[in-house]
């Protein structure tokens, strides 16, 4: 991989999150998400519920830049995501967000360390041995192989690989789109303990939509989306 600059390190003093008249439409012009006005402390934890397809996907995505918006701003601190062109947003999203998705894409032919490491490979030279010795040490406190390949993991496994990734990199914050969706109870609730504890422990914002009552419980502030709509 190769970038012209290597990326500053993470800023753990984003800030808070404020989402103000978000709009975000659908390609035929449909809106899909209207957000008047959301804001997340830093270092606060969040939960999402809502219905299917309610929106909650998209006001993630569009939280961490990852769809255009119609309207609005989506202010991390003092940066306006919404206002970034999309190489600015992509920019800023590696280097302040981590991201636990539904569909944990690994490197199939790397190890789950090398994985959990990614990151490594974008940040500057002299952070790389610390983003491994972290997605080391996260890897053993979520029970996870370091070496082998990562092909015979099973979902569980795989999702926590996913989790230990979007925290190597110390990202001043975490979201999460129903990152327990393929686990057992018992997995569910410790991958849940151990990223909450993780974020915690480093006043690090997680925002986690989830249909998961026992992640819900365990979050500062959980808000419904409906129809579109955020229901404080
Ligand atoms: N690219 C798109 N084009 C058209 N419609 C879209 C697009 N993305 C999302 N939608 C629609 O927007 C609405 C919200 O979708 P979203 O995935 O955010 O819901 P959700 O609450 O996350 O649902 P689920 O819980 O089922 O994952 C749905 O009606 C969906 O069909």
């Amino acid at each position: 991989m190769r970038h012209a600059r290597p990326l500053p390190a993470s800023d753990p003093a984003l800030g808070d999150l404020l989402v103000e008249g978000l709009e975000v439409h659908a390609p035929d012009g449909r809106t899909i998400l209207a957000v008047d006005r959301l804001q997340v402390s830093a270092g606060a934890t969040l939960g999402v519920q809502g219905p299917s397809g309610a929106g909650k996907s998209t006001l993630l995505h569009a939280i961490c830049g990852l769809v255009p918006v119609a309207a609005g701003a989506v202010r991390w601190g003092g940066t306006d995501l919404a206002a970034l062109p999309e190489a600015a947003r992509d920019a800023f999203r590696r280097r302040a967000l981590g991201l636990i998705f539904q569909d944990v894409l690994l490197l199939e032919e790397l190890s789950p360390l090398d994985n959990a490491a990614v990151s490594a490979a974008w940040a500057p030279r002299a952070e790389r041995g610390a983003i491994r010795a972290r997605a080391a040490e996260l890897l053993v406190r979520f029970g996870v192989p370091q070496s082998g390949s990562v092909g015979p993991l099973s979902g569980g496994e795989r999702q926590r690989v996913a989790a230990a990734r979007a925290l190597a990199r110390d990202p001043a914050a975490i979201l999460a789109d129903e990152p327990t969706a393929s686990l057992d109870r018992e997995t569910a609730d410790r991958l849940v303990a151990d990223l909450l504890a993780a974020a915690r422990a480093r006043g690090r914002t997680v925002i986690a939509v989830s249909h998961d009552p026992a992640m819900m419980a365990a979050m500062d502030r959980v808000i419904q989306v409906v129809d579109g709509r955020v229901r404080q």
